[in-house]
């Protein structure tokens, strides 16, 4: 029989996304654990949040079941990415980061993990739609892209735990053509336009939606992020650069802002849903507008492979088009692809919440682990 073998866990961000990845982890490790074939055990040797770290100079596992409560005991501050990266790459066995934050700076250090060995699993979108050189940076150093350092993956990246990325690069990995990317992209958005605009008529005002989508979790921590337009062009971005196009940035193509003019300086996050409500006549004009032609108003976005086109913003939709009778979070992602011809592949369920989006966090840390092992 094998010898066991262990994979060392550190976890930065435990908010909503965090946390639900933290309880998977604990059903994980004790499946993996329990293999009377091939046992594997996972040790979790990091857990941090924006003020506070835990961990231990010996890397003395921490307790699944009683994380929270000694995080919160701790009593060292949060760690430059550098520092945790000198104290990971130490560690006695294959290690695996996943980064739960949507934080830039823990992103930016994605290329220095990877060299030094560091696999990296992440729902964050930053380092995959901020600069191309980051991209390359990234993907130059992992061993699954053309480097020789730790893993990347980040399904959840795109579409929570719908298996979006992973479908696109299974799309262009067998050689078919992808020709076109369209659909709703934010589980935020779709709550949003589902809820205040529903076909058929009635829906509560647009700022309570957006406070609710908040309070569900479905909202990047400052919702300013999803209205601006621009989670749904990082996602984009990514999505893009898989399929073959060199998109320089989030902000290289256009995007439609929901943010009124008027609190574009808001200098928070809470003022800014303080004053929403501010703007929801607006709002209620633009459903009224497209009510009378029979038509919803749905935020969507779209990738023209061939003529190199990406775009983000609000159309129309007739009741009766599949965007109109999305429920909830729901996303729809759909790929016009050569193979699949004028009928395309279709991907559609919850694109946003804690439990969806940690199953893709969990998902990605399944492959890593099954390639280190
Ligand atoms: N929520 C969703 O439905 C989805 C989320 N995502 C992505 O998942 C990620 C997490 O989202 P979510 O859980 O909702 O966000 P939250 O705001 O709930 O949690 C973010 C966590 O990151 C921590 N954090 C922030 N900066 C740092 C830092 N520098 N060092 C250590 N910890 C830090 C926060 O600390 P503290 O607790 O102290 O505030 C918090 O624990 C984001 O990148 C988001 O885009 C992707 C798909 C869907
Ligand atoms: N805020 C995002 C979360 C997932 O990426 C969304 O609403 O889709
Ligand atoms: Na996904």
């Amino acid at each position: 029989m094998p010898a066991p073998r262990q994979v060392c866990i550190a976890v930065i961000g435990v908010g909503g996304v965090g946390r639900c990845f933290l309880t998977q982890l604990q059903d994980l490790s004790a499946r993996l654990s329990q293999s009377r074939l091939n046992p594997i055990y996972l040790s979790l040797i990091l857990v941090s949040r924006s003020s506070k770290l835990l961990h231990s100079p010996s890397y003395k596992p921490i307790n699944l079941a009683t994380w929270e409560d000694d995080l919160n005991a701790s009593t060292v501050s949060v760690l430059p990415p550098s520092e945790i990266a000198s104290y990971l790459e130490n560690a006695p066995a294959r290690v695996v980061l996943v980064d739960n934050t949507s934080n830039q700076d823990v992103a930016n250090a994605y290329p220095l993990f990877l060299k030094k060995g560091i696999s990296v699993v992440t729902p964050n979108k930053k380092a995959f739609s901020d600069s191309f050189q980051l991209w390359k940076d990234i993907f130059d150093a992992a061993l699954n892209g053309q480097g020789s350092g730790g893993y990347v993956f980040h399904e959840s990246s795109v579409g929570a735990g719908l298996p979006v990325i992973s479908t696109l690069k299974e799309l262009v990995e067998t050689g078919d053509e992808v020709r076109k990317i369209e659909g709703v992209f934010s589980g935020t958005m779709s709550f949003l336009f589902n809820s205040f605009m529903p076909v058929g008529g009635g829906g509560g005002s647009f700022s309570a939606e957006v406070k609710k989508a908040k309070e569900l979790g479905y909202t990047e921590p400052d919702p300013r992020d999803d209205l601006n337009g621009l989670d749904v062009a990082r996602k984009l971005t990514i999505l893009a650069r898989l399929a073959g196009l060199e998109v320089e940035s989030p902000t290289s193509f256009p995007v439609q802002s929901l943010i009124p003019k008027e609190l574009e300086s808001c200098s928070s996050g809470d003022e800014f849903l303080a004053r929403l409500g501010e703007f929801d006549d607006d709002m209620e004009k633009l459903k009224k507008e497209a009510a009378d032609e029979g038509k919803v108003v749905r935020f969507v976005g779209s990738i023209d492979v061939a003529k190199n086109d990406v775009k983000v913003g609000l159309e129309k939709f007739d009741v009766s088009h599949p965007i109109a009778a999305l429920k909830g979070s729901d996303n729809i992602i759909s790929f016009y692809t050569k193979r699949y011809g004028d009928n395309p592949l279709i991907i559609q369920g919850a694109g946003a919440g804690g439990e969806v989006t940690a199953m893709g966090v969990t998902g990605d840390l399944v492959k890593v682990i099954r390639l280190l092992s």
